[in-house]
């Protein structure tokens, strides 16, 4: 922790991700002042998840005890070393997409009256009618995806509503699960919140809503009134629609506005300011696109344990490979995002088998391959550990001269450089479909995440794109743009409310060229491509 003699306020961003509780603490200057994490699978081991999560079969949940205590530890790391928590003005936060979290009838009651000498967990055992929430990597409701688009009229008709046509982890189809699979259990919910909102009601002592940027992500709001849709909550709840709008609370716009004071029981556990802020957190895309100030012509690639494909845009462009989100509080704008589920698990996946490294974190072997091996036109993988989301496709396969093959025989470590290859060709082909006409082109290729930290990766990023790579400076060690991104809207939020006006472009970001491309590879990577979608379509039959 830097010396904070000299700094009056401090602004908080968390990240909830798939695997770890993240905290960025920024001052006025939009300076980062500290950083703190919380890794599930290595300090709280005694849940037993794999990767911040439980799998079985295609139902991937995660306990939601864990995430209550992830938030106690955090927060006692940061006690111990004498976190200036007084100077603290804004708390906001950002978590992984589409999870839920069921709140029971008597959870309001335990949230208003915590007592400031137990830890949260202790206290919000029984906060929850169901303890297993539902995660993004969740694939289990192809049943129920089919039915509402039937429903509602066909994938496009729920595409021009909500952004995005049906898929199986968004928020609406879980629901849809629950009341058909545990009546009881739904029954017995008093609230249903998103993962960022129900990090938000745990420091405001009560419900805090669902940001309209987040809650684009359930298939249940239409992204241009900002209003949950009647037919769909009637849908995703066996006809239940008015019971589901109550449990989901009204969707808040304005993704700075203040919601109210700190629960008391933060001031006197940890020595917060009895003043201090609490503002709607949202989804840890939206927030990555907050940390960077993107404009139109930026697109951005986050390599977390999803890896995502962000654009802002003016207009909603409806595709059926891709989803629409409202942003977080500017009006009349939204993200448009591709995201793969097979992102960093999947290249950890293919680099122990092939690259294993004494201390894997480093990524040696793994970097030395690519560094030695040269782009074939003939060799082609596709990597799909979990269930995909677009391709839908499930599995892996290798095609050598167009003919699927167990291994590429001649050189197996082929394989590290075929999985970075195909993960980026993969985004190259759907990106070109969000671009609207001939004369829209990439500005700027920005990446963030845990694996853009690998200057190896961005080389081939930048061969597949012929484009320049860039990072911003806020990303720092990368992976924190999410937490970044939630404290930046936590200090917005404050200048908002003590001068009424706030303009987010003022920001000054300082971002350094981290790969130029190889225009020789990126020809051969363009002679691939449509070759590659031949594979793929296979891949798919
Ligand atoms: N040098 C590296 N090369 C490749 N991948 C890396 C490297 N460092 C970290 N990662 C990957 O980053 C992932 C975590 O990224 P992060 O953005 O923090 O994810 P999340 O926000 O989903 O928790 C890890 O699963 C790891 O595989
Ligand atoms: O499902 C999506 C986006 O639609 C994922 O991007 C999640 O939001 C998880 O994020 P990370 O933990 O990978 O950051």
């Amino acid at each position: 922790m830097t010396d904070h003699l000299e700094i009056d306020n401090l602004y908080i961003g968390f990240d909830l991700s798939t695997q770890q509780l993240k905290l960025s603490v920024i001052d006025d200057n939009y300076k980062l002042f500290f950083e703190e994490t919380v890794h599930f699978d290595k300090e709280l081991s005694h849940y037993g998840t794999r990767n911040g999560v439980v799998l079985k079969g295609e139902t991937v949940t995660c306990p939601t005890l864990l995430w209550v205590e992830s938030l106690d530890k955090l927060l006692e790391k940061l006690k111990t070393i004498k976190f200036p928590f007084h100077k603290v003005r804004v708390i906001s936060g950002a978590a992984q997409q589409h999870g839920s979290i069921y709140w029971s009838h008597n959870a309001l009651s335990l949230l208003s009256s915590l007592d400031s000498s137990r830890p949260l967990v202790h206290q919000l055992t029984n906060a929850f009618s169901i303890l297993q929430s539902p995660t993004w990597q969740d694939s289990s409701t192809s049943e129920q995806c089919s039915e509402l688009e039937k429903l509602i009229g066909g994938a496009e008709v729920l595409v021009n509503l909500t952004g995005s046509k049906a898929y199986e982890r968004f928020t609406g189809n879980q629901i849809s699960k629950i009341c058909k699979t545990d009546p009881t259990a739904f029954s017995q919910t008093s609230r249903i919140s998103l993962v960022s909102s129900f990090l938000a009601s745990l420091f405001l002592g009560h419900y805090a809503p669902i940001d309209i940027s987040d809650g684009s992500g359930m298939n249940l709001l239409n992204i241009h009134t900002k209003r949950w849709e009647d037919k769909l909550l009637d849908i995703c709840s066996d006809g239940a629609g008015s019971e589901l709008k109550e449990k989901l609370g009204e969707p808040e716009i304005d993704g700075i506005k203040i919601l109210g004071n700190v629960n008391e029981y933060f001031v006197k556990r940890y020595g917060f300011n009895k003043d201090c802020k609490i503002i709607p957190f949202t989804g840890d895309n939206p927030a990555t696109i907050i940390s960077l100030s993107v404009k139109p012509g930026d697109v951005i690639i986050s390599l977390g344990t999803s890896d995502t494909v962000l654009l802002y845009t003016c207009k909603p462009l409806a595709t059926l490979d891709s989803h629409t989100l409202c942003h977080p509080f500017i009006p009349n704008s939204y993200l448009s995002m591709l995201c793969r589920k097979n992102g960093s698990l999947t290249r950890e996946y293919i680099r122990d088998i092939y690259a294993k490294d004494e201390d894997n974190e480093l990524w040696n072997t793994f970097n030395n391959i690519l560094n030695t091996t040269k782009p074939m036109k003939s060799k082609i993988g596709f990597y799909f550990l979990l269930q995909e989301i677009i391709p839908f496709a499930k599995g892996i396969f290798r095609f050598d001269n167009n003919k699927l093959v167990e291994e590429f025989e001649d050189n197996p470590n082929y394989n590290v450089r075929a999985i970075i290859e195909s993960q980026f060709l993969s985004m190259k082909l759907r990106i070109n479909k969000l671009l609207r006409n001939d004369k829209e082109k990439i500005e700027r290729l920005i990446v963030v995440g845990g694996a853009s930290n690998n200057d190896e990766i961005l080389k081939i990023l930048a061969d597949v794109f012929g484009t320049k790579v860039w990072k911003s400076q806020i990303e720092g060690k990368g992976g924190i743009s999410a937490s970044m991104g939630s404290a930046i809207k936590a200090r917005l939020a404050l200048l908002k409310q003590e001068i009424k006006s706030i303009n987010y472009y003022e920001i000054e970001e300082n971002y350094s060229l981290v790969a130029n491309p190889n225009l020789n590879n990126t020809k051969i990577y363009e002679d691939m491509v449509e070759n590659y979608q031949e594979m793929e379509k296979l891949v798919i039959e």
